[in-house]
């Protein structure tokens, strides 16, 4: 959740003129914190996850799951429950403080996070579920009878035409309401300043409603389409732009996307140096864990052609004006921009010989007179360049009584930039007084529908970026490529038949690289620019390779049991430890020949193969396994890791389902689905029940979380039903 400060705020015809202003003390901002904190070492690793949930409201009569708008009441008193003695005795043993909850943009959303971040060690990662857990029961103990907490990414009949698919109902209003949907109405939007304002400023500053188009998955009694009741303005990234001709379901709201639940992990790191290092290698991660993550494949009450929320999210909030989305000549704008404000990463960050020029081959414009700033200030060009692109953007949120601040004491206008350029992984810089160091947060993966899987995926993220740092890992790969994987990623049924671009050498190939203060700095270079400044499109020229090649590949199954080295830091040999025996690839002569044109840099794998390992080339997961086994720790701590890495191994393989895939087989196998890609009231109430039943283990779902799961039973923290209310 984003910058929450409070006043008046101003539309876009007043916030226009100001964006120059904003701009340069947001720069001041960051430059003063970047003179304290350049040189400066924090605590090391602490870290915290964010988790996005629904509340919905259960009518048994009709029957029907409503999402319930009370999030302002329950936050309400969810806001003193640090405070309150009752809650201390449900406190759970292993638990360390009480949670935090927050606002997010549905009014049917509440974020929760630990009260205070872990830290890396194996014993406080276990308690992770835990902690996820006892937020879960204090928000369900917080609801009426009727509702329930739910982990979705997105609420399949949001914005339904003509139905009721919210407690208290609600009806579109295109006259007044900040998105002028003519699907949903205002009071879906959180009623704090910043999301009302964000939507309307959004849709001002773009001369257009959002226009968010996600293929329809078209079965056999599917009756197609007749068009879209509103004209159509295009410009939106494949594949929520699909080929024409392509039936599609349309969305026309900051709500359809910035109202999806998330998973989101955010890790202090040791200083700048090394938080760039781990921002660089986790870019290429954040397609990979989409795929691995999917949740979402249903969205206006059909079922979707694809199973991930990113580019509903990107539609959602893309403010870009005609000219920057190349479909105007320029004129007023300076350059057409590729992406929207939430999108994948266009530039990697590291001052690091393996950071090669070549690598940041998307065209990422920047705001030169920032960059010339930052780089006259001291910081280098990569980094420089980093939020030169960034503070491309316009402000979005400005309150009248906050346009002149202090900007010793304040970064709220550098905030207003960052905070709104949503893309996969976010360098946060320190805040100002507070002890809080440079940050990394991983922005990519979609909840999940119990907290066993939200912890495990914090888990691995969380050890992944260990191994990163321990092991010196390089994951670098063009962003053309990690572009390509965040399309690939959303494609239905991706974890299981898609492949993904990935680096075939990881590991340093001379040990003495190792030490990252020694590492020779690349020198500073310019993303150019395509000629004649058309939009790129970078995806295009590697689309072609992937569609269709299902992982019929018998490669060799690494079961991630690594023998790696002891006493983790810096590990000498990762790549003799990692090479397991036996494991020798078996490719189909399929795989062999796309192979032989890929290159000796980089393969396209799929999910299990980036995961689990093929041949000389670990996973992520073998990664991971090195660095426990290079830690120390007792064997009945790293006994019940595994349990949570096996969850991330089995779904890689294929043995367990992603969440999307499970709802999409719920809702194509229930008795009321006509195969029309509808997704009926009946349905979608008996598809929550069955998720909370899953969650509480009421409901076996061996599939999802294989056959060993333990749900959390009652839920609720006294073991009786909600009482709260
Ligand atoms: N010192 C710290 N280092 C790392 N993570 C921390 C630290 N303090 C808090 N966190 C965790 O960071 C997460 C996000 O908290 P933060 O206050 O940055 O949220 P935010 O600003 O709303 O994030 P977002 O970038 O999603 O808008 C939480 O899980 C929290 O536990
Ligand atoms: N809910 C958004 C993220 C919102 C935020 O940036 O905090 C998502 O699903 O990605
Ligand atoms: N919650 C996110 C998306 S609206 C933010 O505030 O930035």
């Amino acid at each position: 959740m984003g910058l929450l400060a409070l006043g008046t705020p101003l539309d876009w015809p007043e916030t226009k003129p100001l964006a120059e202003h904003i701009r340069n003390h947001g720069i001041t901002q960051f430059l003063n914190t970047w003179k304290r904190w350049k040189d400066r070492s924090g605590e090391g690793l602490l870290w915290g996850d964010e988790i996005e949930m629904f509340v919905t409201s259960l009518d048994d009569s009709v029957p029907a799951a409503y999402l319930s708008l009370r999030q302002s009441e329950i936050l309400e008193k969810l806001k003193n429950v640090t405070e309150d003695p009752e809650l201390a005795k449900f406190k759970p043993a292993g638990c360390r403080s009480i949670p935090t909850f927050h606002p997010e943009y549905g009014r049917y959303m509440i974020e929760s996070t630990p009260g205070c971040p872990y830290t890396g060690s194996l014993k406080d990662l276990l308690t992770v579920e835990i902690d996820m857990r006892f937020r879960r029961k204090i928000v369900r103990s917080h609801l009426l009878p009727n509702e329930l907490p739910i982990t979705l990414t997105s609420w399949p009949r949001l914005g339904v035409e003509n139905a009721v698919f919210t407690d208290p109902p609600t009806k579109p209003d295109p006259e007044h309401s900040a998105s002028k949907s003519q699907y949903v109405g205002q009071l879906i939007t959180n009623p704090h300043a910043r999301f009302p304002t964000l939507t309307a400023n959004i849709r001002q500053r773009r001369g257009s409603l959002v226009d968010i188009r996600v293929p329809l998955y078209v079965d056999k009694n599917t009756v197609l389409p007749d068009g879209v009741k509103a004209p159509l303005s295009g410009g939106v990234p494949p594949p929520a732009k699909p080929e024409p001709g392509t039936p599609y379901i349309h969305m026309d709201a900051m709500g359809f996307g910035m109202g999806c639940s998330c998973l989101q992990i955010t890790f202090q790191a040791f200083n700048v140096q090394e938080a760039r290092t781990v921002y660089d290698a986790l870019v290429p991660v954040a397609p990979i864990m989409l795929a691995l993550t999917a949740g979402a494949p249903a969205f206006r009450g059909r079922l979707a052609d694809v199973d991930a929320r990113w580019n509903v999210i990107a539609a959602s909030v893309d403010d870009r004006t005609e000219e920057e989305r190349g479909l105007q000549p320029l004129k007023d704008a300076p350059f057409t921009i590729p992406k929207s404000r939430y999108d994948s990463v266009s530039l990697y960050i590291a001052n690091d010989a393996r950071n090669k020029p070549e690598y940041s081959d998307v065209y990422a414009p920047i705001n030169e007179k920032v960059r010339e700033r930052l780089v006259a200030n001291g910081l280098d060009n990569k980094i420089a360049t980093h939020f030169a692109h960034l503070f491309i953007r316009d402000p979005l949120v400005q309150f009248s009584e906050t346009i002149d601040q202090d900007d010793e004491k304040s970064m709220d206008h550098f905030e207003n930039i960052q905070s709104t350029n949503w893309q996969t992984v976010r360098f946060k810089p320190p805040p100002v007084d507070s002890p809080i160091g440079w940050r990394v947060e991983f922005r990519s993966m979609e909840i999940q529908p119990t907290d066993f899987e939200n912890a495990a995926l914090s888990i691995f993220i969380v050890l992944l970026s260990r191994a990163i740092i321990s092991f010196d890992l390089n994951f670098y790969q063009p962003l053309s490529q990690v572009d390509d994987n965040m399309q690939r990623a959303q494609q239905r049924n991706a974890a299981r038949a898609n492949k993904f671009w990935f680096r075939r050498q990881v590991f340093p190939e001379d040990a003495s690289s190792y030490d990252l203060e020694s590492r020779p700095v690349s020198p500073p270079y310019t993303p150019t620019p395509p000629e004649g400044e058309e939009p790129l499109s970078p995806t295009s020229v590697l689309h072609g390779v992937s569609r269709g090649l299902a992982a019929a590949n018998g490669h060799a199954n690494g079961n991630g049991n690594t023998n790696g080295t002891a006493n983790g830091n810096r590990s000498k040999s990762p790549l003799n430890t990692l090479r397991r025996s036996g494991s020798v690839s078996s490719c189909t002569s399929l795989l062999e020949e796309e192979e032989a044109s890929e290159g000796p840099e980089f393969a396209q794998m799929t999910l299990d193969e980036v995961i689990n390992g093929r041949g000389d080339f670990p996973g992520l997961l073998g990664v991971v396994n090195a660095y426990i086994n290079s830690i120390n720790a007792d064997v009945q701590t790293k006994c019940e890791i595994r349990r949570y890495l096996d969850l991330i191994k089995l779904r890689a393989k294929g043995e367990l389902v992603t969440p999307a895939t499970y709802i999409r087989n719920f809702i194509t196998t229930h008795p009321d689905y006509k195969h029309d890609s509808i997704v009926s009231d009946q349905i979608q109430y008996d598809l929550v029940k069955a998720i909370d039943e899953v969650e509480r283990g009421v409901r076996a779902a061996p599939e999802l979380l294989g056959k060993d799961y333990v749900g959390s039973g009652t839920g609720t923290l006294n073991g009786a039903h909600n009482h709260a209310a």
